[in-house]
């Protein structure tokens, strides 16, 4: 089909086009969902022009790879990179079929002008945002409707909350911020610039902000001291105590997160804030909360609807709300976020912007911290933050320009966890910075947090890695080696939590609370080390990685049963929210030999496999499931650096794929290697990690 037949506003064209888009969809290329909102659309319009059905095909595509909206003069330059058609190199040749045309052979002759002229021309599809047409057109970007409408949301919202000063940061508040924060922050500090402080003030004084930073900056610890801040002021002024919500996008992260508030709080020296005593020092600890929701349950998800139990007309019960791996936020959650919490709740968003951003449209983070590393703060900023805290800006970080959204957000810039000696922090920074060659020397320096191998390394040296964590010399080198005091435990592989299953087991006679201690024991030698690929598909995607790996533990014996169904030991990710099981995508288990006790009485206990989820608020902490109640999920052996969000290992292994593609990016590099908490393997070449270093995402959206 060439791009001619497009080119008239008849039958023919929409049956071409549609013939198009069906072998497209048919080739993996596009998503049915996609298809079937064209049609919509068709039958909508019947007489609108073949070119506004294709742009809305793509722009609900191009929703599937988390672009809130489509860029229609990126399209028409090239639609191939912007669309990312062929799909992770899709190989053709394994096929009988010749692939699909390509994108821009439909586009070939149409420019962005004809292209816009056609989408004009089709008042009852395309809008700018006043009516009910299902798309909408904003300059070059091309949304669907409800997209837009978030978009909208989140911009009004947050320019409005960035406006709102809290009560905290009122003139007659501040002697009592400043010597809050005296306080709570290390006064040797003296007049160096402690970001942690700076970011604790700058998120006390209006009604969004956002702290951001890398791995072990310190995000949890300060906003931590900034709760208890806040809570003694509420409390010292004589008001009644804030109702502060913790909440993180996926239950994983939330229970993180529940993990390390409780461990800072428990640190706080409050018994250094002006006129509390001991008493009151742990009357204020205890009104600082220490669980966290996912953001879902903090809504009220209901079953099948994408509308919560709290929004603009049921707003949450809160003074104050913090979402955690706020990267992952997308952009309706962010919306329904923003509607349901009240106005004058401070909203502050914790997290790296460096990540990658949600599978869901939107990125969100990224997108509002854009500024944040040149500051962009304003000399009224500067002052306010001198008389909050004593300290004074940088000048390469003053902007008499700056704009209200960059005074609310501040960048925490020292890595608490990785040390100048850490190879896993230099790395993270090198890539960050896209400097490739400075990426090639940090791997070359010897450093012994990390490793780097071929990926076309044999099975051999591969199972080296995935069961044991590596060869001898990284587990030589990983003796005595102490980060803050503490010795690090050495790099393992899966073999690591399937030796622990066997080694622990409770006998069939145990009680359930023996059982739900040995599942948490698996679930957390789990974390010890995960393997993490680009890409889904091909030879080095996650499903042949899982086959791969499945083979080598079940030749070592570490596993047993047969490999495509479910056997002790197999790992699983949730795929898809279950509400019925109260189980969220992303959500990781074990599957573990239990016994039935339903037979107990007759012919005595026999051995049942359950898949255990970790489950801090249930009273044994871990939620049992019968495998054949899981309908949505898949082996974890191996899993893509997008699910791997919001998790940390001790041992993260990064394979990137040979082939270029365009979703091995510098984000997803970065991503990867900052999962590692004590040792990072990387298994590329080195043109392939040059090619991801250089190449940043770019998220289309008009936040
Ligand atoms: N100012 C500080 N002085 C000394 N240690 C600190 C300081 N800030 C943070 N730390 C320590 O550094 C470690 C990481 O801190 P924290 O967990 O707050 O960082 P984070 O940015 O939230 O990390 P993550 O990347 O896991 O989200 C913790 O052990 C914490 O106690």
């Amino acid at each position: 089909m060439s791009d001619a037949r497009l080119l008239g506003p008849t039958a023919d064209a929409h049956a071409s086009l549609f013939a198009a888009l069906v072998r497209w969809v048919d080739a993996g290329w596009l998503r049915e969902l996609d298809r079937s909102f064209a049609a919509f659309l068709s039958r909508m319009a019947p007489e609108a022009d073949p070119l506004v059905i294709l742009a809305a095909a793509w722009a609900s595509h191009q929703l599937g790879r988390g672009h809130s909206c489509l860029d229609l003069q990126a399209a028409c330059q090239d639609a191939g990179l912007t669309l990312a058609l062929p799909p992770e190199g899709l190989a053709f040749a394994a096929t009988e079929e010749a692939p699909p045309d390509a994108p821009a052979m439909l586009l070939a002759s149409v420019g962005f002008e004809r292209w816009q002229a056609a989408l004009d021309a089709a008042p009852l599809l395309v809008g700018t945002g006043q009516g009910s047409t299902p798309l909408v057109r904003v300059g070059t970007r091309l949304y669907l409707r409800r997209y837009w409408h978030y978009e909208q949301q989140v911009r009004q919202q947050v320019a409005r909350r960035v406006s709102t000063r809290t009560a905290a940061a009122e003139e007659a508040a501040l002697p009592l911020l400043a010597a809050a924060l005296d306080a709570l922050f290390d006064p040797a500090a003296g007049q160096r610039m402690d970001w942690q402080k700076a970011a604790c003030a700058l998120a006390a004084r209006q009604a969004f902000s956002i702290i951001t930073g890398g791995p072990g900056t310190g995000k949890t610890t300060t906003v931590v001291r900034l709760l208890a801040v806040l809570q003694y002021m509420a409390m010292a002024q004589g008001g009644r105590r804030l109702r502060i919500g913790l909440a993180a996008p996926t239950g994983k992260a939330a229970a993180r997160l529940s993990e390390s508030i409780a461990g800072a709080v428990q640190k706080l020296p409050l018994d250094r804030l002006p006129n509390v005593d001991a008493a009151g020092a742990e009357e204020l600890r205890a009104a600082i909360p220490t669980s966290v929701g996912t953001v879902h349950r903090l809504l009220g998800s209901r079953p099948d609807t994408r509308r919560f139990r709290h929004d603009a007309l049921n707003p949450l019960p809160l003074d104050l709300l913090v979402l955690d791996e706020a990267s992952m936020l997308d952009l309706e959650m962010m919306a329904n976020v923003l509607a349901a919490l009240p106005e004058e709740a401070p909203l502050i968003l914790l997290g790296d912007k460096d990540q990658l951003a949600s599978v869901e449209a939107g990125a969100v983070l990224g997108d509002l911290c854009r500024r944040a590393d040149a500051g962009h703060y304003t000399p009224q900023t500067a002052a306010w933050l001198r008389s909050a805290t004593g300290q004074s800006i940088d000048d390469a970080l003053l902007d008499p320009q700056g704009q209200p959204l960059d005074q609310a957000v501040a960048k925490l810039r020292v890595s608490w966890r990785f040390g100048a000696d850490s190879g896993i922090g230099q790395l993270a920074d090198a890539v960050n910075a896209g400097r490739s060659e400075r990426v090639r020397d940090v791997l070359q320096s010897g450093f012994s947090d990390l490793r780097h191998l071929d990926p076309a390394s044999d099975d051999a040296a591969f199972a080296r890695l995935v069961v044991d964590g590596g060869d001898d010399d990284f587990a030589w080198r990983a003796k005595g080696r102490m980060v803050q005091g503490q010795p690090v435990p050495p790099p393992v592989g899966h073999g690591h939590y399937l030796q622990r299953m066997r080694d622990t087991q409770p006998p069939i006679d145990a009680p359930q609370a023996a059982f739900d201690g040995w599942a948490h024991g698996v679930l957390g030698a789990l974390g010890g080390f995960q393997l993490l690929c680009a890409l889904r598909r091909g030879p080095q995607g996650v499903e042949a990685l899982n086959t791969r790996i499945a083979r080598l533990l079940r030749a070592r014996g570490l596993i047993e049963g047969d490999a495509s169904g479910w056997y002790a030991g197999r790992p699983v990710m949730v795929t898809r929210n279950d509400y019925g099981l109260d189980l969220r995508n992303g959500d990781v288990g074990v599957t573990l030999a239990v016994p039935d006790r339903r037979g107990v009485a007759s012919t005595g206990a026999a051995w049942r496999l359950r898949v255990a989820f970790a489950a801090p608020e249930l009273p044994g902490g871990v939620r049992w499931v019968l495998p054949s109640r899981l309908r949505d999920v898949e082996t974890v052996f191996a899993m893509t650096v997008h699910k791997s969000q919001g998790s940390e290992f001790s041992h993260a292994a990064l394979l990137l794929p040979e082939q270029p593609s365009p979703v091995v990016t510098r984000e997803l590099l970065y991503t990867g290697i900052t999962r590692a908490r004590h040792w990072f393997t990387l298994l590329a070449s080195p043109q392939a990690v040059r090619a991801a270093s250089e190449r940043a995402v770019q998220r289309v959206g008009g936040l």
